[in-house]
């Protein structure tokens, strides 16, 4: 029996993002690949690579790259805020610059690098309740759920709860109840918080699409301004969640986030791994 490496396959990046971890494709000067059958496939642990998200780098026309995002079930993720840290860092690491525009599927984000760190705009966040969006008109602050939490979009819902003891809750059990609540005609991820101090807040999220992950960028985000606008934080803070620290900073033109990134590894996808996606 012999082995032959597979020249013919398709290049991905492994990166993670304080454990929120991505396959990344770079489409720029080619088509787009990802197709909803092949993140299923790409997105199983056993069978697959094993991502929380795909992104996906294409070319841009009104902006400096569009960026594309999947879940591990298949579906299409509106924002992902580690992913796009991580392929900022990416893009800066080809040097020549310190800003970047990202085109998603909410619209035009910028990302910045300062002293070394990069700094990415999630955007404003979206308070409406179609915006988030909910299935009926109310006040997106209070949500009619036990625990009270609070609704926000970061171009995907968030469902925030605000606990006493974030390591008391069954994050995977309530979250999944959250997440498929007809209160959602999109489904939610579902954050749980538990605020320390003024500046600093501990949380763990149940991603919609994907499980529990160790951390959620537009979840952080989310989590972050719900405190503030409830008055128990001030605007910026920083955020334990299970796989690091991230720090998110509500300013008048949007929410910005910092935070740990890793290049995991490069690697090719065979030829019949995707001849076997259906
Ligand atoms: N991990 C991502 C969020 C994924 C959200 C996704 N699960 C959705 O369906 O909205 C982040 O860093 O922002």
């Amino acid at each position: 029996m012999s082995t032959t490496r597979d020249q013919t396959g398709l290049p991905f990046m492994k990166w993670h993002g304080a454990g929120n971890d991505f396959v990344i494709f770079d489409s720029r000067g080619r088509s787009a690949v990802t197709t909803e059958p092949l993140a299923r496939a790409l997105g199983d642990r056993h069978r697959g690579v094993g991502f929380d998200q795909l992104a996906e780098i294409r070319d841009s026309d009104a902006a400096d790259i569009d960026l594309d995002f999947w879940n591990s079930d298949g579906s299409r993720a509106g924002a992902c805020g580690n992913a796009t840290r991580c392929v900022a860092r990416y893009l800066f690491d080809e040097g020549g610059r310190d800003r970047l525009t990202i085109r998603t599927t909410r619209g035009v984000l910028e990302a910045r690098l300062v002293d070394g760190a990069v700094h990415v705009n999630m955007g404003p966040p979206q308070m409406m309740w179609d915006e988030i969006p909910l299935s009926r008109a109310m006040d997106t602050r209070h949500l009619p759920l036990d625990g009270d939490p609070m609704g926000v979009g970061m171009g995907n819902p968030h469902a925030v709860f605000f606990v006493d003891d974030v390591n008391a809750i069954d994050v995977a059990e309530r979250g999944r109840a959250v997440e498929f609540d007809p209160l959602f005609p999109q489904r939610t991820n579902v954050e749980f918080a538990e605020v320390r101090a003024l500046d600093e807040i501990r949380m763990r999220v149940w991603e919609r699409g994907t499980g529990i992950t160790l951390a959620c960028g537009s979840g952080a985000c989310a989590t972050a301004v719900a405190a503030a606008e409830r008055g128990l934080t001030d605007r910026k803070v920083r955020m334990e969640v299970d796989g690091g620290w991230l720090t998110l900073d509500w300013r008048e033109d949007g929410v910005w986030m910092t935070g740990p990134t890793a290049h995991v590894f490069d690697a090719v996808l065979t030829k019949a791994f995707l001849e076997g996606v259906e």
